[in-house]
This record gives C-alpha cells, structure tokens and sequence, in this order.
C-alpha cells in the first residue's frame, strides 16, 4: 500500500468535517474521490498534503506515519507534488523553467534538459519557451502536470484540476493525465465533483459524503452496483421505482417482474425501491408496455426521455436520437435489466423521481 488513511476525523474549530475517513491506494494507483460540493474533498488533500492536522486516525504513507493526532510531519518532508485547479505556474518564467523549478537538485542545465524531456512528455515539446500567458488553459495545466511529476514524488495529488477549462477539454484532458500519469507509475489522488472527470482519470473513484467515504470502488460498479442510496442518485442518473421481492432474484414492479441478480441485500417479502437507469429502459414500438412522453433532452446521439407510466411513476429512457417523439405521445417500452439493484423502501424523503419539466 502506497497511501493508507485510516479512521481520519478532522474538525475545523467546532465543525467536523472528516468524520472516521479510510482510504487505500496502491503504488502505482490512480484514484478519485468525488463528491458534492463542502463534503470535503479538499480538506482530504490538505490533510494527507500535511496543510491540516488531523484530530485522530492516521496518514500513512510507504508505511511511514505522516500525521495523527499531535504530530503532523511538515509538507516539504512528504515528497508529495500538488497540482491545483488554477494551475499556480511562476508568469514571469517560461514552460521550460516552470517545469525545472519542480526539480530542486542538479545543476540548472540539467534540470532544463529533464523539464524538457517532461514537457515532451506531455505534449509540450513546441512549448518550452513559451511564457504561461502565451498557452491555452489546456497546456497551462499540462505544464502544471509536468512540474508535479518531473521529480518522481510518492504520491501527486491534483485539485479539480480540469475545472477552469470547457467541458468538450476536460475530459479529453483526463484520457491524457491518465495516460501521462500511468506511463510514469505515479500514484496519484484527484479530487473533483464531476464524475465523468474522474471515471476519465480514475482506476478507482470514492464517493464522499459529509465527510465520509460512502463506496470505493471502480467506476462500473458504483454506476450498476451503487452500495446506497446516495451513491446511486450522485452517481449517473435514474429514478426509484416501488417494488416487492417476491422470491430471490425476483421483483414484481408495475412494468412487470424483474429478474435477475440482486446487488443489494434483500430478503424475499420486503417492499423495496428499484433503480432503473436510463440505459435499462429500452424505447420498442412494438412492445404493449407503453408510456407517455414529459419531457425530453436533446443530447445530439440520444435523447433522453423522462416518461410518465400509467401509475404517474416517471422513468427515464435514453434513446437513439432518431426516435424522435412528442411531448404528450405514447411510446413502447421494455425494460433490459441483467441485475437488479434494489434498496429496502424507506421513508419518503429516500426516493426520488426526476423533476418536472417547468409549463
Ligand atoms: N479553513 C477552514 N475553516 C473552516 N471551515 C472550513 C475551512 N476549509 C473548509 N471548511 C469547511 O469544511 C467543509 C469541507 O470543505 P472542503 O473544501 O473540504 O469541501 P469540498 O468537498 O472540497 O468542496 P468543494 O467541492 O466545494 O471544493 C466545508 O463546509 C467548508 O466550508
């Protein structure tokens, strides 16, 4: 194990905001913790940066304690390189010299030839001279990359660093910091609040919330396998449906019985709520189940669909954009589930329904 937070608790004045947080990542290892804004994320960087201290548990890195409660080992001590969301380079010095500050050894012409051996690296082989005011936001946090990663530290740790730049950027921004990143072996811990960022990035992303970690886990898997309720409405989109287990593997809801592998546990006889995503409800002409149109998203290669069932219960469809129907029509559907996440029906407040479009 590279990076072990174990049981992190961390208040700032009277207000808790890390609340017993345990987190692994392995040499080599990238990982994403995403969450809603104020759950904490960053406070999660600091402390393992060594910027907070921590009130109990612990920060272990190569099996070396970094910080518990009284003793927090200074961050220029760690060996830890951070990249930020603004990407904090030096204006006045070039890509070249940026990139060479993140070196604090050897003799100036030799950490010039390795910054820009880093700045090829990342795609900046053109750019070693360029000041940061002549690069695009994109190329900024590049060389804000290549700063991090130039001396080999344990652990890099980046801060929303994609979230001053365009949409259509980021993500293929993250395919390329993944790939710069695992080229080198580094390990590295990234924070972010949008989650097509960090499945772009991650090999493992951690959902947080209110200061505690509510799965980690792989990016499939917290979209089909969600361990709560949380997880499975932050993450990607759906709608609770009520339903009742009949049998195992089996649970009658109004569009029918599904059948298949339960994700959660769930005895035969509870009344539960069902996640049905927008990929499990499949548009069918020809299928007698049908459903009226609400409300519908334009998405270029699809259109997602909210649609209202005979009960009044809404569902999503996501659907190849030629299909393309009014709002009011009745349109077939047919649901393609291969396993079942199912969470026992809880109060009102638990279950949630797409809202409805504005008149
Ligand atoms: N220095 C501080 N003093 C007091 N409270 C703080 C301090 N820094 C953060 N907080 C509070 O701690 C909570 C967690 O903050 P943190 O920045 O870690 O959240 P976050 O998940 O990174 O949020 P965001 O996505 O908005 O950046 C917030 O409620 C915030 O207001």
């Amino acid at each position: 194990m590279l990076l072990e937070l174990e049981q992190l608790h961390l208040a700032y004045g009277r207000t808790e905001v890390l609340k017993g947080l345990t987190l692994h990542l392995t040499r080599g290892q990238i990982g994403c913790l995403l969450g809603p804004s104020g759950c904490g994320k960053t406070t999660v960087l600091r402390a393992i940066a060594g910027f907070e201290p921590v009130d109990a548990g612990e920060v272990r890195i190569d099996n070396r304690v970094f910080s518990k409660a009284g003793r927090t080992v200074p961050p220029e001590a760690r060996d830890i390189r951070i990249v930020f969301q603004d990407y904090a380079l030096f204006p006045h010095l070039d890509a070249r010299d940026n990139v060479a500050f993140g070196l604090r050894e050897g003799r100036r012409r030799e950490r010039r030839a390795r910054a820009e051996e880093m700045l090829a690296a990342v795609g900046l082989a053109e750019a070693v001279r360029a000041q940061p005011h002549e690069l695009s936001g994109g190329q900024q946090q590049r060389v804000a990359l290549a700063r991090a990663l130039v001396a080999r530290p344990r652990l890099i740790l980046l801060d929303e660093p994609f979230s001053n730049l365009d949409v259509e950027l980021r993500e293929r921004l993250g395919i390329e910091v993944r790939a710069v990143l695992k080229e080198f072996g580094a390990t590295a811990l990234m924070v972010t609040h949008d989650q097509h960022e960090a499945f772009a990035v991650a090999d493992e992303v951690g959902v947080m919330n209110q200061g505690t970690l509510q799965q980690w886990d792989r990016p499939y898997n917290l979209y089909h396998r969600p361990a709560n309720r949380f997880v499975a409405d932050f993450v990607g989109q759906g709608v609770l449906i009520p339903g009742h287990v009949s049998a195992p593997g089996k649970v009658n809801i109004e569009l029918g019985r599904l059948e298949g592998r339960l994700i959660t546990d769930v005895e035969p006889g509870t009344d539960v709520d069902v996640l049905l995503r927008p990929d499990d409800v499949i548009h069918d002409d020809d299928s007698e189940m049908t459903a009226e149109v609400r409300y519908k998203v334009f998405r270029g290669a699809e259109i997602l669909y909210t649609l209202r069932l005979d009960s009044g219960n809404r569902v999503l469809a996501l659907v190849p954009s030629h299909h393309d129907h009014r709002i009011g029509e009745q349109i077939g559907i047919r649901l393609d589930t291969e396993h079942i996440v199912a969470f026992p029906r809880a109060t009102a407040e638990g279950a949630w329904c797409p809202t409805e479009p504005p008149a």
